[in-house]
């Protein structure tokens, strides 16, 4: 449980505080509300203005130019939500271009308060930073649906159950979720983790001794894909030995998914544009290979099954063979379709790969900045492991390890922001009312830093999660901390997840020390995950554990 320690006191209850400026009058922007309308009057945020160039010129996805705001608060002019309607300027549209959308999300955060009306385009969004609104809507699935997620996902994802609503969503869940039991995870832990994380220091070796710079962000994708391809299909995309078009096609797809919510007009929606756009000829020629690829997997795999006429004979089911989530979806028997079968598991190899990668690349990152923290985290794996591989039985004892990178999620969660759609009229904590078919942004990324609800939230402090406590999560932190969302629709691969990054990073910090390259810019920006835009350049030099 993250608890408040001594020395840093880690939460601060959020709960009235922030809960809405209706309550506490504004926030420091002195955004006062005019209670008739609920619209505040108009305060500019304090960003330089760019000429106009219309819309905010360069292409790709609008959201918000000065036209949109003004027609979303002539729109509210009935509007009795209560809801400010942020003042997007033209400055926040290059942030949006370059791909980062949470970053102005922040910046309004700000200005007008943990509630806010955004116009994106067509559509206008409710953009939620406080835990109470995000509990409310993620615990209320059902009134609050995936909406334009799915609208805008369903070309990579079909009918794949990351996507899918209602009685698909929760049949196809239920029969996922088992394959990733216990005793898969332990098998995963010593059969696939830690054996690739070897793998990646091995191949590190040649630019270790060089001292040439290693894009690590490459490093943890290639990674993280091998890992996911063997634990769920058994399949070895060897991406760290030459390079995998599937990286490539995932980011492709998961890159226009991201464009596609912030298009004005969903002219991909018409399919003879669909054929002649290059974006939208990228995107399906990425979505026809990851698509093969899982397809050719299926069938392998099903003949095999079929040939040895396995069967599922316990809970905790595990071919020795082939310990993968594939195996054991076949050899239950469910009935199910191929195509569905390939879009579930679709699901599980996008929703798996690019995360676990970006959280690594973070946590590199913040510990390259911090050598106290480092040596810590040096120590303690070199004391655990004895030099050795990580088994499942160490995970437990490598707590330090852990917390930094649950304070990495904490800073760079993946995605920065849930999207929702209210599936019925609503009333939001703080009383903001929200009608059917409301979109509605919570941004993971403004919670995780708000000062309202954590203390020296900015800063990278592991210690601000007790390391006797339990983990935090959505429930002991009352949803202050939710890097793998909360309710019914939580991440169901979230244990698989962090043991394969304690795995990994255990493994790469007992082997290698690092030191970011000089003079980089980390900056950031957005597919589904928060990724750097020019990479992460370390040099690094063998050691010994
Ligand atoms: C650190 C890595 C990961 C992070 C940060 C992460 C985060 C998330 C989040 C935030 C959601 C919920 C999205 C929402 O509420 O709209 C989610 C859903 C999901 N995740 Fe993960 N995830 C990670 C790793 C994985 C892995 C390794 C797998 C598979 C083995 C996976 C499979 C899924 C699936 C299938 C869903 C959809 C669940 C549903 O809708 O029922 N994730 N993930």
């Amino acid at each position: 449980m993250a608890s408040c320690s001594s020395t840093v006191p880690s939460l601060r209850h959020p709960f009235p505080r922030i809960l809405s400026p209706r309550l506490s009058g504004g926030r420091s922007s002195g955004v006062s509300f005019c209670l008739g309308s609920g619209i505040p009057p108009s305060p500019s945020p304090p960003s330089k203005e760019k000429p106009s160039g219309g819309g905010g010129g360069g292409g790709g996805s609008w959201v918000s130019p000065d036209w949109l705001t003004s027609l979303a608060r002539s729109f509210a002019g009935k509007d009795e939500s209560g809801i400010p309607v942020a003042n997007a300027k033209l400055d926040d549209i290059s942030d949006l271009l370059g791909g980062a959308l949470f970053l102005p999300l922040f910046k309004w955060m700000e200005l007008y308060g943990p509630v806010y009306r955004l116009a994106a385009g067509p559509r206008n969004f409710v953009v939620v930073s406080n835990p109470a609104i995000a509990k409310h809507v993620l615990r209320n699935y059902g009134k609050y649906a995936k909406g334009l997620v799915a609208e805008v996902s369903e070309f990579l994802f079909g009918s794949g159950f990351a996507i899918a609503e209602g009685q698909l969503w929760t049949v196809r869940r239920r029969a996922v979720v088992p394959a990733l039991h216990k005793r898969y995870l332990s098998v995963m832990v010593d059969k696939v983790f830690s054996k690739c994380a070897l793998r990646l220091v091995e191949k590190l070796k040649s630019e270790a001794l060089s001292g040439s710079p290693v894009n690590m962000e490459a490093k943890f994708s290639q990674l993280t894909l091998d890992v996911i391809g063997l634990s769920v299909f058994n399949y070895n995309f060897d991406s760290l030995s030459s390079d995998s078009p599937v990286i490539e096609a995932v980011y492709t797809a998961l890159k226009e998914a991201e464009a596609r919510s912030t298009d004005i007009l969903p002219y991909w929606k018409i399919e003879f544009l669909r054929r002649i756009i290059p974006r939208q000829i990228k995107a399906e020629e990425a979505v026809i290979l990851i698509r093969k690829t899982v397809e050719e997997l299926i069938t392998k795999c099903k003949e095999i099954v079929e040939a040895e006429g396995e069967q599922l004979d316990e809970e905790d089911y595990i071919n020795d063979g082939d310990p993968s989530i594939l195996r054991f979806l076949l050899a239950s028997r469910e009935e199910v379709s191929s195509t569905q079968l390939r879009d579930d598991l679709l699901s599980m190899l996008v929703a798996g790969h690019e995360t676990t990668g970006s959280v690594l690349t973070w946590t590199l990152y913040l510990l390259s900045k911090d050598s106290a923290a480092l040596s810590r985290a040096q120590d303690e794996v070199d004391r655990v492991l004895q030099g050795r591989a990580p088994r499942y039985e160490d995970i437990k004892e490598l707590k330090y390890l852990t917390r930094c990178i649950y304070e990495s999620m904490r800073l760079y969660p993946h995605p920065p922001v849930l999207i929702r759609r209210a599936q019925v009229e609503d009333i939001l904590p703080g009383d903001y009312k929200v009608g059917a078919g409301q979109d509605i942004m919570i941004s993971v990324y403004n919670i995780h830093r708000s000062s309202e609800v954590w203390d020296r939230a900015e800063e990278f402090i592991p210690e601000r999660f007790d390391l006797e406590g339990s983990a935090p999560n959505e429930t002991n932190t009352d949803f202050r901390f939710i890097p793998f969302s909360g309710g019914p629709r939580k991440c169901v691969g979230d244990q698989f997840a962090l043991l394969e990054a304690i795995v990994a990073l255990a493994v790469f910090v007992q082997h290698m020390d690092f030191k970011l390259v000089p003079d980089q810019k980390i900056l950031m920006t957005t597919g589904a995950t928060i990724h750097t835009t020019n990479g992460l350049y370390m040099t690094l030099s063998p050691r010994k554990p």
